[in-house]
Order: C-alpha cells, then sequence, then structure tokens
C-alpha cells in the first residue's frame, strides 16, 4: 500500500480514542484521514452513515468479507466490525495519513498484513474510570456495557505483550494524553506536511 505510514489506534471501549482522534482530525484536517470500518451494530444519535461508519447487516458484511473486500474484522460485543480495503485507500488516495481506530483482534490481524502502521493503545487509568466513562457516555445498555467492560479486562491483559503497541498512552489528563499523541505522530506529519510542499 502507498503514501504516509498508516496509524492504529486501540484500545477499550470507552478509553477515549475517538475523542483524540476526533480532535487530531480538527487541529490536522488535511493531514490525517480516517478510515471508516463498517459495523452491524446500530448507528448511536448524531452518528452518520459513512462517515462515522458504513453501518451493514451482517448479511452485507459477511458477502464483503467472502469477497476479499476486508483487511481485516472481528466481532466485538455482539457486532461485527471490520476494516474494507477501500476505507484504507480511500485516505491513501488523497495523500493522508490514514487512521484506524479498531480493537485489539484488529490489531493481532493486521500485524500479519503488508499495511505497516505505528500502534497505539489508549488506556484508562483504571477500570472504574472506564465503567464511569462508558456510563456517563450514555450510549449502553446494561448488558453491551457489561461485554465492553468483560473485552476491556481481555484488552488490558494482551496488550501487555512486549512490542505489540508502539506506545501505550493512559488517558487521564485529556490534554496531556493528546501531547503524547502527538508527539509520537510528529516526524510522520512533518513528512506529509513537506510533501505537500514540493
Ligand atoms: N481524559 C478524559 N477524561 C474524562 N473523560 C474522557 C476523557 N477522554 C474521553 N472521555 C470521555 O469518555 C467517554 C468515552 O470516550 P470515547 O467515546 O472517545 O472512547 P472510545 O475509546 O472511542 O470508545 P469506543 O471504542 O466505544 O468508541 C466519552 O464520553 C468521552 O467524552
Ligand atoms: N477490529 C475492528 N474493530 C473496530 C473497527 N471499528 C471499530 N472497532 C472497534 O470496535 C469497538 C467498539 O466500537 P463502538 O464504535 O461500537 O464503540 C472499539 O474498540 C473500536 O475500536 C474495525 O474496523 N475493526
Amino acid at each position: 500500500m502507498q503514501g504516509p505510514r498508516p496509524v492504529v489506534l486501540s484500545g477499550p471501549s470507552g478509553a477515549g480514542k475517538s475523542t483524540l482522534l476526533k480532535k487530531l482530525l480538527k487541529d490536522y484536517e488535511n493531514i490525517f484521514g480516517f478510515s471508516v470500518s463498517h459495523t452491524t451494530r446500530q448507528p448511536r444519535p448524531g452518528e452518520v452513515n459513512g462517515k462515522d461508519y458504513h453501518f451493514v447487516t451482517r448479511e452485507e458484511m459477511q458477502k464483503e468479507i467472502d469477497a476479499g473486500e476486508f483487511i481485516e474484522h472481528a466481532e466485538f460485543s455482539g457486532n461485527m466490525y471490520g476494516t474494507s480495503k477501500g476505507a484504507v485507500q480511500a485516505v491513501q488516495a488523497q495523500n493522508q495519513i490514514c487512521v484506524l481506530d479498531i480493537d485489539i483482534q484488529g490489531v493481532k490481524n493486521i500485524k500479519r498484513t503488508d499495511l505497516n502502521p505505528i500502534y497505539i493503545s489508549v488506556q484508562p487509568p483504571s477500570i472504574d474510570i472506564l465503567e464511569k466513562r462508558l456510563r456517563d457516555r450514555k450510549t449502553e445498555t446494561e448488558e453491551s456495557l457489561l461485554k465492553r467492560l468483560t473485552a476491556a479486562r481481555v484488552d488490558l491483559e494482551l496488550s501487555k505483550e512486549p512490542g505489540l503497541f508502539d506506545l501505550v498512552i493512559i488517558n487521564d489528563d485529556l490534554e496531556k494524553a493528546y501531547s503524547e499523541l502527538k508527539e509520537i505522530l510528529l516526524e510522520e506529519i512533518k513528512k506529509t506536511q513537506e510533501s505537500r510542499k514540493s
């Protein structure tokens, strides 16, 4: 695949990946592009089809997976999620740094591809704080919240594997976490900005 080195943001649901990503996309509008995943979960209020996710049925998604159109896909908390080749290519065609927001199964699957991204895990200061953030977000039923907390515990264990991530960010103070994110991406940002001048 062509273009600047992509970035994978992973970590438990509720750790703050989307919050950090939104800041990055706002501050570096034309530098980063979001890889729009497919999912079979229902849209949340305010989510836009084609922008936040491609919202599809299980049948539609399975058909595209069988046709070889996905780089990776996983079952998470009772729904399917996946990164299509088209989602990454659409960003790379703009010569932007492609950012993928994916779970830890996705990370392991991407490791088997030639995408060669920078791998970053965003983690909460504690499980209790994660639970509070998920509850306060008001996007989950009690059932899905408990599933996400179970997945979070697994995620935090698996993330300890040496070398799996290039950087682990503990998202306690948002501005501090954002500074750490920008710091590791600085070189790629500069390269992309320079390439725009030539
Ligand atoms: N540093 C922080 N301090 C306090 N609240 C935060 C912080 N970072 C994020 N939040 C809040 O926590 C909630 C979860 O954040 P966010 O939706 O970004 O998580 P996520 O990792 O993208 O979750 P998911 O994987 O489910 O999409 C949001 O309501 C967000 O406003
Ligand atoms: N393996 C993949 N995981 C993905 C993808 N897109 C999102 N995700 C992860 O799913 C959970 C839940 O997301 P939510 O929007 O329902 O809260 C979260 O951890 C995401 O990182 C994907 O394409 N592949």
